[in-house]
């Protein structure tokens, strides 16, 4: 068995944080298995296609949850999957899998689709500042466990073959729709003919699947060669990185039924205590319907952030509270932008009068740094509540305002105010990393700066000195800026 070992931070566990637990139904008191540590899941991507803004707004999500925990005194072990097989087209265990579907259509391994994808993941949560998981197993690296589990649950008559396959067996465990209060009289049957004849009950779910001949990733198991359902890994993997009844499992509100619903009953029908807390994000919509790849109505993170800075595209989502649904619409980013500004002028603002601070202390403006940090820190303790938590840092941009206006501040207020932004919108809410703002500052002085030079070439071809343009052009080349000229006139990229 396996517990959390992150190492224990220096402040003190904070008793009092409460979450909002869809198990319970209820906001309730958060008291982890081991004390001072926590154990943390997150059903991960299924790798096949690039991430857009609505997989962003869970993975912002839970990172905040996690940067909380460790800011409030907790010792966080954040596992979070890579689903690279098993997950079919649709979720009633039928058609193809998705990953081998994907691989058809680029004339790909379903490998170089699972790597492609994956590191193409990886770049976008590093540009959102999303912290790495402490481990981040992979669904094929992870077999062996996944068939262990089936055969336990075999062995206590909750699963059985048919033709090859095999099914968790639903009317075997009545607490079957605990999570999502489905009764199983409700729960939709939907599944083709062929798969429903194997199947005892319509709505039970595979954990194992046979591979017919073209299924290209297959594996041996005591039932033939075949490959896992999709559900099963996460029961598997979870359980072997976190042990037991560990604390908290995260993931999309959609993923409820029949995702989670199933992870819960695989473990537990198998006789392992499950995930003690359950947490869900809400959706990211746009214009009012949830963004996802097959409505088609996505802007893919890569997307976004040609155009956009990724400090702001955070900022936008931690505006609105994990379980509430965003809004992502172009006057949205447009507040966003201004209110992340807002915030870093003062917080840059602060730290270019720090070394020249005098020593004066200015107690007032001390006590009401104190104050929103308070606001922020409950605010969190609260269910993570990132709006209120923003609302906070304005409060303190305000009033960190009203004092550098004033004239000069003494440097014990200003360093209060430092680390007022840098560990509770830095460290917490995971905003101000250190490259996006000067990336954006940067990127305004080259664009200004290319502007001037792109006009005095103009000039010298007009006065027809034209060794002096192409010298021009030419330095610009060996620093890898290319210059084209086209009928709207001179273009440059890099
Ligand atoms: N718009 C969204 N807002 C918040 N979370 C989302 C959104 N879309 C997807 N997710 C989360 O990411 C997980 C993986 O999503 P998935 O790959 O199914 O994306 P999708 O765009 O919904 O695709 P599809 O439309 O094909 O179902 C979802 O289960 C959900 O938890
Ligand atoms: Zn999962």
């Amino acid at each position: 068995m396996t517990h959390p070992t992150a190492p224990l931070s220096a402040r003190t566990p904070d008793p009092d944080i409460h979450l909002y637990d869809t198990l319970r139904g209820e906001k309730v008191r958060f008291v982890p298995t081991t004390p001072g540590r926590v154990g943390m899941y997150l059903c991960g991507p299924t790798v096949y296609s690039d991430a857009h803004l609505g997989h962003a707004k869970k993975e912002v999500a839970f990172d905040v949850v996690r940067r909380a925990l460790t800011h409030f005194g907790y010792g966080v072990r954040y596992v979070t999957n890579v689903t690279d097989v098993g997950h079919l087209q649709n979720d009633a265990d039928e058609g193809e899998d998705k990953l081998q579907a994907r691989a058809r259509l680029e004339q790909l391994e379903p490998m170089e689709v699972a790597d492609k994808y994956f590191w193409s993941f990886q770049r976008d949560m590093d540009a959102l500042n999303v912290l790495k998981p402490s481990i981040n197993p992979r669904a094929t690296g992870h077999i062996p466990e996944q068939i262990a589990l089936i055969e336990e649950l075999i062995e206590r008559g909750h699963a059985y073959e048919s033709n090859g396959s095999v099914y968790f067996d639903v009317r075997s465990w009545p607490e079957y729709g605990k999570l999502s209060g489905r009764k199983l009289d409700e729960q939709a049957e939907g599944t083709r003919e062929a798969v429903r004849e194997e199947k005892r009950d319509p709505r039970d779910f595979a954990l194992w699947k046979r591979a017919e001949p073209g299924h290209l990733m297959r594996w041996d198991s005591p039932w033939g060669v075949g490959f896992p359902g999709w559900h099963i890994e996460c029961s598997a993997m979870s359980l072997k990185y976190l042990g037991e009844g560990f604390d908290i499992h995260g993931g999309g509100l959609d993923l409820q039924f029949p995702h989670h619903e199933a992870e819960i009953a695989q473990a537990e029908a198998a006789g392992h205590a499950f995930a003690r807390y359950w947490m869900h994000n809400n959706m990211l919509t746009i214009g009012g319907e949830k963004m996802s790849k097959s409505k088609g109505n996505f802007t893919t993170i890569r997307e976004l952030l040609e155009h956009h800075d990724p400090m702001v595209v955070r900022f936008l989502l931690v505006g609105s509270h994990y379980r509430s649904v965003t809004e992502f619409s172009e006057e949205a980013f447009q507040s966003a932008r201004n209110g992340y500004r807002r915030l870093t002028e003062a917080l840059h603002e602060v730290e270019r009068r720090l070394p020249n601070a005098p020593e004066r202390d200015d107690p007032a403006l001390r006590g009401k740094v104190a104050a929103h940090v308070e606001e922020f820190e409950q605010a969190m303790r609260d269910d993570f509540n990132t709006p209120r938590a923003v609302a906070a840092l304005f409060g303190l941009t305000t009033d960190v305002n009203a004092a550098l206006n004033g004239g000069e501040v003494g440097r014990p207020a200003l360093e209060a105010a430092r680390d007022a932004y840098r560990q509770l919108g830095g460290d917490v809410l995971g905003l101000f990393a250190q490259s996006a703002p000067e990336r954006q500052d940067d990127a305004e002085v080259v664009d200004a700066l290319m502007e001037l030079v792109l006009k005095a070439r103009q000039n010298y071809r007009l006065q027809k000195q034209y060794a002096e343009a192409d010298q021009l052009r030419d330095t610009l080349t060996r620093v890898g800026v290319t210059v084209e000229d086209t009928k709207e006139g001179p273009r440059w990229r890099r």
